[in-house]
């Protein structure tokens, strides 16, 4: 669904990502791991048309993404839960999940009920200021905005970042749902070794801005945890 190819990436001077590859299968949730500062964010950023980059092929359902602007890549269907949330705090939960629906392919302007059902707390706090929301809260509007696009895949960096454990729980649960019942492709980027074995059918590890294993969840083993994951 999605296959990056030789993909490079500068900050001013700064080569950030060196001939990345990586090839992310329709309808499975593929984990994107490494340490602090490896390039995860740089990589979906670049993905979402958030960053430049400098080279390289990112092809999605047989478009290439580098010739596209952000806009045009989330309206083809690609959802994303930003690293921090970044909720708008001075909109309403309502105004934040409308924000999504601003890409959707097929023009539908009012919020499905199925995000309401899937996220209760929103329906309930619908009017309230998103800044106003507790960090729990405010990931599920994260998540809910970006189900409003309609997506066929939904990249999400870090959700369970800063998050208490249980609604981190809640939150494996949505991804496994949206994945194995609605039929998401998903990139989760995650450190965490418990969701992600709940959740990915298969993993990346990135380390210096390449990536350098990948596999079946099974076949993520003691040794590469500790050459790539643990600090
Ligand atoms: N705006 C920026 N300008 C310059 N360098 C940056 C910028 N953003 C990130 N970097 C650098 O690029 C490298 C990759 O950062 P990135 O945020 O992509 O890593 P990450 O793997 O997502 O880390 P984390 O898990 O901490 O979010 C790091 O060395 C970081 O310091």
């Amino acid at each position: 669904m999605l296959k990056i190819e030789k993909l490079n990436q500068y900050y001013g001077q700064s080569h950030t990502l060196w001939d990345l590859d990586i090839e992310i299968p329709k309808g499975k949730c593929t984990c994107l791991m490494g340490r602090n500062g490896v390039g995860k964010t740089t990589l979906v950023q670049s993905v979402m048309g958030i960053l430049p980059t400098k080279s390289g092929s990112m092809m999605f359902d047989g478009q290439e993404l580098s010739k596209l602007s952000a806009e045009k890549r989330a309206s083809l269907g690609i959802g994303y839960v930003p690293q921090g949330r970044q909720v708008f705090p001075l909109l309403t939960v309502e105004e934040n999940l409308k924000i999504g629906l601003s890409s959707r392919r097929d023009k539908v302007r009012t919020i499905p009920e199925s995000i309401y059902e899937m996220f209760p707390v929103l329906k309930e706090m619908s009017q309230r200021r998103g800044g106003d929301l507790s960090g729990g809260q405010q990931q599920q509007l994260a998540i809910g905005r970006a189900l409003a696009l309609d997506p066929v895949m939904l990249i999400l960096d870090e959700p369970t970042e800063g998050i208490q454990p249980n609604i981190v729980q809640e939150i494996g649960d949505i991804i496994n749902k949206l994945n194995k019942e609605a039929g998401l492709t998903v990139l989760l980027v995650e450190q965490k070794l418990p969701i992600t074995k709940k959740v990915a059918d298969q993993f990346i590890i990135m380390e210096r801005g390449c990536a350098v294993a990948k596999g079946e969840i099974a076949e993520l083993t003691d040794d590469l945890v500790s050459e790539y994951l643990t600090v």
